[in-house]
């Protein structure tokens, strides 16, 4: 499958050595694994939310992409290790580092190593809405019926 282009700069000169570069772990997997770039082992104590640095930075550039930082599903279910921002949404022109906000909501410390894989980067489409103005929706099935309003079985 062809791979699009993505702009990425090295902020660190740690990554690609001691810590490696950002790589799909099989041909089939849509996030990349992003890895603490910290100077030092990081203790969250149990509720606590640190801003941890990635060494790097893309430059999505289309605003038809946007990337998002999602948790890992087996440091969050087992260590309680998940996002500050619950999502981290990287916009097309951000062209900042990479960071990444780990919360632990367990109940017990967790530290994270140096290079260790806390998150993963997902491209995803954006559509760009052009609001236009009316007063009334042509009729849906569903009209404003929200929030369980179809039951629960
Ligand atoms: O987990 C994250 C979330 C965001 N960002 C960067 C990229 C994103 O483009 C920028 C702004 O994010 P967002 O718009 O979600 O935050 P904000 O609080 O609205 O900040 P701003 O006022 O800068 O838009 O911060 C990260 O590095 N990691
Ligand atoms: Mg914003």
């Amino acid at each position: 499958m062809s791979k699009r282009k993505l702009q990425v700069k090295i902020l660190d000169d740690r990554i690609g050595t001691a810590i490696p570069f950002p790589e799909y772990a099989t041909d089939g997997s849509a996030g990349l694994d992003l890895r603490a770039c910290l100077a030092e082992p990081l203790t969250l104590r149990p509720g606590e939310t640190q801003l941890i640095p990635t060494g790097l930075s893309i430059h999505i550039a289309d605003p038809a992409l946007a990337a998002m930082i999602l948790p890992r599903s087996g440091l969050g279910h087992k260590h309680g290790i998940v996002l500050g921002n619950l999502v981290g949404l990287i916009d097309s022109d951000y062209q900042g580092e990479l960071m990444v906000s780990c919360w632990n909501r367990g109940s017990t410390e967790f530290t994270v190593d140096v290079g260790e894989r806390i998150a993963q980067l997902v491209l995803v489409p954006v559509v760009q809405a052009d609001f236009e103005l009316v007063t009334e929706f042509t009729d849906s099935d569903r009209g404003e019926g929200g929030f369980g309003s179809t039951g629960r079985q």
